[in-house]
């Protein structure tokens, strides 16, 4: 019923404005899906490749579309994610594009569901998923490779912990962001905003963490549940190797005051959340870290796993970290993503799904967060691209996909 019947690439606007892959497939019995590749600006250095877009496409329609036309049945996506694997041949996606394979695999998914006649969460997820949902991580403010002359700290993130729905959580955090354009404005700092949605503000990001917990706490207030703050550090981009020192600035950190700072940041703010506290290479500071705080917060490797199964037994096997952002086009397909949050969650590891920095009104991750039962969702707070799966979740939540 669901065998591909044609796959169709074309070149579309990323949030960016830079090119990316959309796929279209199409089955015999005419279900069809859509999808397109997200894009990273922080991006670690162990992800599948994404090629530039036109030679993605050009090599995607000469490897894997032969193999998968008439051959491979969209709703079998073990197989759909094989004949990609197949058609590539490498670990990295090398000579498809990553961003190829991930617009192929997740289209194919929604061709499947769309035969089956259900949303994309249940073809992938089952029957029994829909029942619980995500605590959304909004970016509120940041700096780092999305926004210049902003904080060094990448993302400040507020974290509706305690939220009783997903709907009430997505406003809590757009609540978040409005109250640090309000408090922006109280100090007469001029903020413009950057790839993610969040503010961009030219402040140190010891005033930052000030106006994010100030404006989580106003806004906790407001709507009566716990609203936490999280970090994206991204500290791979703060990382010099060569002097093997983390630069903020004028302020230099050795890896042993990395860690140190990390945790006291932990403790006096509260953090629900921390993302690659050390940089890509360091599973010994991660672990140092992880058994110096992680009974008390989320510590997310991205850089370091990279949704790579490999990476995420290594992290396991040393205890570096308790949580893995899932990135499906950090490995190129949806099978390999749903690989990485099952080991994740075997060991007792928490999956945050993830969008990236340069994204499409594409809301797939939405349907894979609920798919996997994933306990949070990290895609921005307001914007067209980020909404589009916030909005999303609010649609399954109300059974209205
Ligand atoms: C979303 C992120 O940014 P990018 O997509 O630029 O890697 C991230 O680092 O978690
Ligand atoms: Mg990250």
């Amino acid at each position: 019923m669901t065998l591909i019947r044609s796959v169709s690439l074309r070149r579309i606007l990323d949030s960016r404005g830079n090119p990316t892959v959309e796929a279209d497939v199409l089955t015999e019995s005419g279900g069809f899906g859509r999808a397109a590749a997200p894009s990273g600006a922080s991006t670690g250095e162990y992800e599948a490749i994404e090629l530039p877009t036109g030679e993605a496409i050009a090599a995607a329609r000469q490897h894997a579309v032969p193999r998968l036309v008439g051959e491979v049945h969209a709703g079998n996506q073990r197989d759909v994610d094989a004949a990609l694997h197949g058609s590539d041949g490498t670990d990295d996606f090398s000579i498809i594009g990553a961003n190829s394979a991930v617009a192929i695999s997740m289209a194919a998914a929604k061709a499947g569901a769309d035969v089956l006649g259900a949303p994309l969460f249940q073809h992938l997820g089952g029957t029994f998923r829909g029942d619980s949902f995500p605590v959304p991580l909004g970016n509120v403010v940041g700096g780092g490779e999305h926004a210049k002359e902003a904080t060094h700290i990448q993302e400040f993130l507020a974290a509706p912990i305690g939220a009783p729905s997903v709907s009430e959580a997505v406003f809590a955090n757009a609540a978040v962001h409005e109250r640090i354009g309000e408090l922006l404005d109280e100090r007469g700092v001029p903020a413009g905003k950057g790839d993610e949605g969040a503010w961009a503000p030219a402040v140190d990001d010891a005033t930052a963490f000030e106006i994010v917990a100030q404006a989580t706490e106003d806004v906790a207030d407001d709507v009566g549940f716990d609203i936490g703050v999280g970090l994206d550090v991204a500290a791979s981009e703060l990382y010099d190797p060569e002097d093997e020192v983390y630069r903020y600035g004028d302020v230099e950190r050795t890896p042993a005051e990395q860690v140190d700072y990390m945790a006291d940041l932990v403790d006096e703010y509260d953090l629900a959340y921390v993302e690659d506290p050390v940089e890509e290479n360091d599973f010994d500071g991660f672990a140092d870290l992880t058994e110096r705080v992680g009974d008390r917060t989320v510590l997310c490797g991205d850089d370091l796993f990279v949704t790579n199964v490999e990476r995420l037994q290594r992290g396991i096997d040393e205890g570096a970290g308790n949580a893995i952002l899932v990135k499906p086009n950090q490995i190129g397909t949806l099978s390999d993503a749903v690989d990485a949050v099952e080991l994740a969650t075997r060991n007792g590891l928490d999956a945050v799904v993830s969008h990236r920095s340069g994204e499409t009104e594409d809301a797939t991750i939405a349907h894979l967060a609920v798919a996997t039962n994933a306990p949070f969702i990290k895609t921005g707070t307001v914007g067209g691209e980020r909404t589009a799966k916030l909005n999303e979740l609010i649609r399954i939540a109300e059974d209205a996909v």
